[in-house]
């Protein structure tokens, strides 16, 4: 079947061999299959062997889902919610199949603010988010459907799709990053962490911790390591986030052995600022990520 659903999780598969698997907790990507040239799945992703896939914590790899807040959160409607936000640790719902034919797999997710009791006492608004996964031969799309359901308030909000690219973090270059301002979160002090840089290198590394949030980003960027690539394209998502905890990793209790040597996180999103959405109004931040056919 090109769409297998159970209580815990989604899978696609689409025709000419490529599968992607979606948690319904958090909506969460677990693994991305593709072909390489000689027609053999490999996985794209990283997921670490210590994470946990059982619903009790935000998953450490994959695509988790950053919504309302990015980070700590900094909005007066977020300072009850936990680092990144509750989309990445609720359940979401399976809505449908929106495309099943030889062009692409989609299916759509759901989570409504009122589908848990509990939102109520964690944040203030009203929301409606619908997920739409779409599995290419060598392509997947996540479209981050934002709705605001309410007649009267207005949401701010922040998104972002935490892509953890499965790739050698001592050998991998992300680019065109050259001449974007951004803000570094390995600095020492919340001045420093506060002031802008302006980013001097054409190709980025994560050979030293890297925590960077570059604003204003063009929405298309290119991750090469020896022996492959990827292409992220984003709309909406005007900020791209680079992270490798490098040792720091150490620290994370789901984080396998030298895990952080396996991936760079590249996560494109609206983090610098908030999006202000009025009533009735929606919103569509897309990522569209490609396997380099070179
Ligand atoms: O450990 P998590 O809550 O999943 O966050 C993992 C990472 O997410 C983003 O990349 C942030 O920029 C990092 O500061 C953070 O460490």
């Amino acid at each position: 079947m090109p769409v297998d659903h159970s209580d815990s999780k989604v899978t696609l598969n689409h025709p000419k061999g490529s599968t992607v698997e979606i948690l319904l907790y958090g909506a969460t990507i677990i693994s991305w299959k593709v072909a390489d040239k000689q027609g053999s799945l490999q996985e794209r992703l990283f997921v670490s062997s210590k994470a946990s896939l059982d619903g009790s914590k935000p998953v450490r790899g994959g695509i988790p889902v950053v919504f309302p807040c990015f980070g700590a959160p900094t909005h007066p409607d977020h300072l009850k919610l936990p680092q990144h936000g509750l989309a990445r640790n609720q359940n979401w719902s399976f809505d449908s199949i929106v495309m099943d034919n030889s062009a692409g797999v989609s299916v759509r997710l759901t989570l409504d603010s009122s589908a848990n009791p509990k939102n109520a006492s964690l944040y203030p608004k009203e929301f409606r988010l619908a997920y739409v996964v779409t599995l290419a031969e060598h392509q997947l799309s996540t479209d981050l459907h934002v709705e605001n359901p309410s007649a009267t308030e207005t949401i701010d909000f922040q998104a972002l799709l935490h892509t953890y690219v499965r790739a050698p973090a001592d050998n991998v270059f992300v680019t065109p990053l050259h001449g974007l301002s951004y803000f570094d979160k390995t600095e020492a002090t919340d001045e420093a962490r506060a002031t802008a840089k302006t980013e001097t290198r054409q190709e980025v590394d994560v050979k030293n911790f890297t925590d960077s949030v570059y604003q204003g980003a063009p929405g298309q960027y290119r991750v090469t390591w020896p022996g492959g690539s990827l292409e992220i394209r984003a709309k909406e998502f005007k900020d791209v986030v680079v992270w490798n905890p490098q040792e720091e990793g150490r620290k994370m209790s789901d984080m396998e052995a030298d895990g952080w040597k396996n991936y760079v996180c590249v996560e494109p999103g609206y983090v610098r600022g908030f999006v202000t959405l009025e009533p009735k109004k929606s919103w569509i931040g897309q990522q569209v990520l490609t396997v380099g056919q070179d």
